[in-house]
């Protein structure tokens, strides 16, 4: 599949708790883009990988935990469209995962926490993050078009179909 920008995956992992609830793994970045705010596992597809081989290789490098692709389900795309510095812009292919192997550690690049899925930490997410997740998190499959403002952290506009 050709991509318009600079392709990126994420990866959702969710459990479910002994009391009956779901949550999702995020986790703090430590490093480069989006440093201080709570993200999702994931990161840039490398030549020659299928975004699949890209999420586990992100998974297990940020957090340690080990997904198998087959375990990997597609739960829709994002384009993130950064006009004040088009470099920036990222054509994103987001999964979902219930099985996997491991207990998440702290990376690098990532500290990674479980969230109750009705308690996801917007505020100390990407402002953007707010718009689509509820979709994700009810597991409606979305194609969405994200232009961030002139502050590259703002949204201008959102549009889903
Ligand atoms: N508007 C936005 N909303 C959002 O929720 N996540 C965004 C975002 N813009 C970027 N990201 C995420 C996607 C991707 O995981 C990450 C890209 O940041 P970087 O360029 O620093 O890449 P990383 O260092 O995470 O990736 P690799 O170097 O490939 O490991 O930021």
């Amino acid at each position: 599949m050709p991509f318009r920008a600079s392709p990126v995956v994420l990866c959702f992992l969710f459990r479910d708790t002994v009391s009956g609830g779901r949550q999702v793994l995020m986790g703090l970045k430590k490093t480069g883009f989006g440093l201080g705010r709570v993200v999702t596992l994931g990161g840039h597809i490398e030549p020659g990988e299928t975004p699949e081989q890209a999420a586990v290789r992100e998974v297990e490098e940020e957090s340690g935990v080990v997904v198998r692709e087959a375990d990997l389900q597609r739960a829709g795309t994002i384009e993130w469209i950064f006009p004040a510095q088009p470099g920036l812009d990222m054509s994103t292919v987001l999964f979902r995962a219930h099985r996997w192997e491991g207990e998440p550690t702290e990376s690098s690049e990532i500290r990674p926490a479980w969230y109750p899925v009705e308690q996801v930490p917007y505020a100390r997410m990407w402002p953007d993050s707010a718009l689509w997740m509820p979709r994700l998190l009810a597991g409606t499959y979305f194609n969405a078009v994200v232009t961030i403002a002139d502050d590259n952290v703002n949204v201008a506009s959102a549009v889903f179909s």
